[in-house]
């Protein structure tokens, strides 16, 4: 009999599918990295159980304790799932900016969710940064992740994702292109590919409001590109340590509008259901078309499932409200 001894272990061997409508115009091969596949429906089911693992495996995560996180919603469930499997609690904050559909995804999978305001600064008390972290203090035996900063969240891609995409190319990718939250998949799978030929470019796409593309090009952190935005995943206001701006050769940043109205084309066009995310990647994809050459072969990763957006970019009166669509 051919089955996995639980969820945890289909996680990962995502397959790589060709984008044929929304890039006819590139003279390249677009190959889309599909996360979706996942147990979770997400990419992040990869680092969440690396960083369970790597936890366990330091002491830091007993037995009967408690995973804290700061999340938007797929590493919550990624944890969730990793903390329903091995017997932990889980409580997962989150921001109020994300949609009501992923707070209700966690708490199905069994985990509690704190909502914290977007509008503040990281420092802020009242910050989802700083109430994880409060919370970690004050629980006994809890353990705080951090994605940001944990170093396994990187690992996990460079142990799976980055060799994944390199094997079903044969080693023919030229191109990886992907968008940048806390940075662990650009950069464990661009080190990974750089590691296996030096010579693949490595894109991220940014959004408008974030301050990765600035700091990138000027080393400067400028605190006037930090403005709240609509687009979800993507874009940071703080330089999580995850982020190897060494091995990332530029950013591209896309509008909230484009990455809504792209999230809808994506399902519409190629009949690829995805978050918000894969349309601002797709996007930044075309806006990189002068990088792209007839040989290239160029991989977008796809973070995560469009369900998690039905009342946002799946819906047409918020898409008109926010003066996305006519
Ligand atoms: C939907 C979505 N897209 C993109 C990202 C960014 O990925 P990473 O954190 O690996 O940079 C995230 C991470 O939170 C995400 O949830």
């Amino acid at each position: 009999m051919n089955y996995a001894e639980n969820i945890l272990e289909t996680i990962g061997g995502t397959p790589l599918i060709k984008l044929n409508r929304l890039t006819a115009e590139l003279p390249c091969l677009v190959l889309a990295k599909y996360e979706t596949f996942n147990p979770g429906n997400s990419v992040k089911d990869r680092m969440a159980l690396q960083m369970v693992e790597d936890a366990e495996a330091a002491g830091v995560l007993k037995p009967g304790g408690t995973i804290i996180e700061g999340t938007s919603g797929n590493t919550g469930m990624g944890l969730a799932l990793a903390a329903v499997v091995k017997g932990y609690r889980m409580i997962c904050v989150i921001s109020d900016k994300q949609s009501k559909e992923k707070m209700d995804i966690l708490r199905a999978v069994g985990s509690e969710v704190h909502v914290c305001p977007t509008d503040v600064p990281p420092e802020d008390p009242r910050s989802y940064y700083s109430t994880a972290r409060r919370l970690s203090e004050e629980i006994p035996n809890a353990w705080y992740v951090n994605q940001y900063d944990n170093p396994s969240n990187c690992k996990a891609h460079f142990l799976s994702t980055g060799p994944e995409i390199w094997e079903q190319t044969e080693g023919k990718v030229t191109h990886f292109v992907v968008g940048v939250g806390t940075g662990g998949t650009i950069s464990g799978v661009g080190s990974y590919l750089k590691m296996k030929n030096p010579k693949v470019k490595v894109w991220g796409i940014d959004t408008y409001g974030s301050v990765f593309k600035k700091y990138h090009e000027t080393g400067i952190f400028d605190k006037n590109e930090i403005y709240p935005y609509v687009t979800e995943g993507i874009g940071e206001d703080i330089l999580p340590k995850n982020v190897n701006f060494g091995i990332i050769d530029g950013f591209t940043k896309v509008t909230d509008k484009d990455a809504a109205v792209y999230t809808q084309r994506l399902a519409k066009e190629e009949g690829m259901f995805l978050g918000n995310s894969a349309g601002a990647a797709v996007k930044g994809l075309l806006q990189l078309k002068e990088h792209f050459g007839p040989d290239d072969v160029v991989v977008v990763l796809f973070h995560d499932h469009g369900s998690r957006y039905v009342g946002k970019m799946f819906n047409d009166d918020w898409m008109r409200e926010m003066g996305y669509i006519e």
